[in-house]
């Protein structure tokens, strides 16, 4: 298993996607045979594949791979991470930025793992809330540090483009745990990622 990027493409699932989209051009009224969509089956089966490489990777395998024993045990804080996913309903983006902090209990991990592990999590199909567990709980399982933190701040492309077409809404989500569970130590997080 590859542990943080895809390696190939998969030959049983491309051919596969492109079969199917080819269909769904066509039924959507266009010619999958025009000069500009000749390829353009391929091209949608490659891009799902890397926008859905999450199912591939293992957040844990990240983590532990750079697990560092170290005595610092104040709030570390990798904010303004962004994200791409997408979401389960109407398979449309939500993007936006990712705000994690972990407290050490012993342990450290290497910063770009946790901008890693929310990649992971974010190239599925998911729901904001989900997401932002998923990234908790592999940070806490894996380092059990004294306490995880999480915020996402997404917009939701199936909002803009079509349905209810806010554009302008930012749904915000979060998860804490350990010593974030406390409302002076939650505070100081949330000040200084700027909230
Ligand atoms: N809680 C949550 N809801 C989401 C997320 N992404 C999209 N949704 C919502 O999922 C809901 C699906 O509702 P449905 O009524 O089944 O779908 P729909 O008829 O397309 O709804 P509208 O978007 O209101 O037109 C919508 O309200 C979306 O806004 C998410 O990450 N979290
Ligand atoms: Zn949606």
């Amino acid at each position: 298993m590859a542990y943080n990027k895809i390696e190939t493409y998969d030959d049983k699932i491309t051919s596969g996607l492109v079969e199917n989209y080819r269909e769904c051009l066509q039924l959507l009224g266009e010619d999958p045979d025009r000069e500009g969509l000749q390829k353009t089956p391929e091209r949608m089966a490659k891009a799902m594949q890397v926008l859905t490489q999450g199912y591939q990777l293992d957040a844990k395998a990240i983590l532990e791979g750079a697990r560092f024993t170290e005595a610092y045990s104040e709030m570390v804080i990798v904010k303004d991470i962004e994200l791409y996913s997408m979401c389960e309903h109407h398979m449309l983006p939500f993007f936006g930025k990712a705000h994690v902090a972990y407290i050490p209990n012993g342990y450290i991990t290497g910063l770009s793992k946790i901008a890693r592990v929310v990649d992971v999590f974010a190239r599925r199909l998911q729901v904001q809330e989900r997401l932002t567990h998923q990234i908790l709980d592999a940070i806490q399982e894996t380092l059990q540090p004294q306490g995880v933190a999480v915020v996402i701040e997404a917009q939701h492309l199936c909002m803009m483009m079509r349905g209810v077409q806010k554009q302008n809404s930012v749904t915000t989500t979060s998860a804490f745990s350990g010593q974030f569970e406390n409302g002076t130590t939650r505070a100081e997080f949330l000040k200084l990622i700027g909230r």
